[in-house]
């Protein structure tokens, strides 16, 4: 993908709570918005979209109904390309997150918050900016033989309550299975709440999980609903399972059996009202390999098991997906629409996308944006391996150096962690939307 500023925006009447997430944020992301008034979201929005926004619910004093924040969320869901919306709420409202939730928030953060939480959710919110925010782009693409049978699994699947594990690499279109179950189950009018359970840090797993009571710990400043409350009802996707340490896979699993949850501080369990969905990107060698993941955990999430198929093994798919992504980000940077030359076709459903779809979908953002000649042609899409180093001039040979060392470096760190995000983010020291970015600017 072509490398841009995220934009970030902060819509809260209180000016040192916006302060203070734009200095945390301002770092990490560089233009960060602050907006005290929703009046003057117009004006805003007509210089651009941002790509997240960090939405109070109430604005006037005394207000706790969040009515004023849900119609700004309902507003910026009408936008072409809406952003991402993180709901901030001073109350522990559990109905009122829930109520953001369903009308497209994609997280909720209760003020005051944990700078290291806010940040992951930033950062998450920015990587899940997917299917749930491009209109159309919800519903799995492809007809080979292998999604079908995605599909027809999901069907048999989804109105049952068993628990699902999605099975599959890197952007394989995971979590659009996740939510396929739960959009075709008996709880589809309910919430579906993703959680990274890789970003989530090991200190707060059980605060964030389960929730706490005011006072429960010294940063407790107010009760706080956990994850399994927020999904009540609905479908709770834990993403990245495979990257959970296992002292809190032991937390997790003593909450799957006992369905039930008991908030930091308090003194009784709450029922659990939830359908578990995984995904892991792990190889199956390594899930079953007891000293990375417990077995009696797996045994209770692997109920069902869809293994999603990396796009080389369905490659009848490319032709489709090409085409439906190319003409989604002509419509959305207002391109003309352009015909694939039928040569680059053929190279273009020849190639291995390691990235898989989601290689693809940025590949074809770079054509929409770069390509120039009458028909996109294969060299658009980005993919062709770097030239090899030519005894040019020092400064370009120096270029091509530091482009091939961040390959390299990239390349080297995923493969330490064995293609789980997450950990190469962590290893690498940036984002995973940062880590997305150069994956696809690399074509990796
Ligand atoms: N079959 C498909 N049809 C259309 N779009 C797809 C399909 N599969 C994946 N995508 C798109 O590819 C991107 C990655 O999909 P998704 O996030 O579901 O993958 P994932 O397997 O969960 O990735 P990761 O393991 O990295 O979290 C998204 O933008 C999604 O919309």
């Amino acid at each position: 993908m072509v490398e841009s500023r995220t934009r970030l925006l902060i819509l809260d009447d209180d000016r040192d709570v916006a302060c203070a997430a734009q200095m945390l944020l301002r770092r990490r992301h560089g233009a960060v918005a602050t907006l005290d008034d929703p009046a003057r979201l117009e004006a805003l929005l007509a210089d651009g979209v941002p790509d997240v926004v960090l939405l109070d619910l109430n604005f006037t004093p005394g207000r706790i109904d969040g009515a004023e924040g849900l119609a700004v969320l309902d507003r910026l869901r009408t936008l072409a390309r809406p952003p991402a919306v993180i709901a901030l709420t001073a109350y522990a409202d559990v109905p009122l997150a829930v109520e953001a939730l369903k009308r497209g928030a994609v997280d909720f953060i209760t003020k005051p918050w944990d700078n290291a939480r806010l940040a992951a959710a930033v950062d998450a919110a920015l990587a899940r900016r997917t299917a749930a925010n491009v209109p159309g782009a919800s519903a799995l693409m492809g007809d080979s033989a292998p999604i079908r049978e995605v599909k027809a699994m999901i069907a048999g699947v989804a109105p049952t309550e068993a628990n699902v594990m999605v099975l599959g690499e890197n952007g394989v279109g995971k979590e659009l299975v996740a939510r396929a179950v739960h959009q075709a189950s008996r709880r589809a009018a309910g919430t579906f709440l993703a959680v990274d359970m890789g970003a989530l840090p090991e200190a707060t797993f059980e605060s964030e999980l389960f929730g706490h009571r005011k006072g429960a710990f010294t940063d407790a400043k107010s009760d706080r609903a956990g994850r399994f409350q927020a999904a009540r009802g609905g479908t709770l996707f834990l993403d990245e399972i495979g990257n959970m340490p296992l002292p809190a896979q032991a937390r997790l699993l003593t909450a799957l059996e006992r369905r039930e949850v008991t908030p930091i501080g308090a003194d009784r369990p709450e029922p659990v009202d939830v359908r578990i969905v995984s995904a892991t990107n792990l190889a199956e060698d390594r899930l079953f390999d007891p000293a990375v993941f417990r077995a009696d955990l797996l045994f209770r999430l692997n109920t069902i098991v869809i293994r999603v198929p990396p796009l080389r093994a369905r490659r009848d798919d490319i032709p489709a997906l090409l085409h439906h992504y190319l003409s989604l980000y002509e419509g959305q940077y207002q391109r003309p629409v352009r015909e694939l030359a039928p040569a680059a076709l053929d190279r273009l459903c020849a190639w291995d996308w390691p990235g898989n779809v989601r290689a693809l979908r940025h590949a074809c953002e770079r054509a929409v944006i770069l390509g120039a000649d009458a028909d996109y042609r294969y060299e658009d899409f980005g993919l062709a391996p770097a030239a090899p180093p030519a005894p040019v001039q020092v400064e370009k040979d120096q270029d091509f150096r530091l482009g091939a060392l961040e390959r390299d470096t990239i390349a080297a760190a995923l493969d330490k962690a064995r293609g789980n995000i997450s950990l190469a983010a962590r290893m690498l020291g940036v984002s995973r939307a940062a880590l997305y970015r150069k994956l696809g600017k690399h074509g990796i």
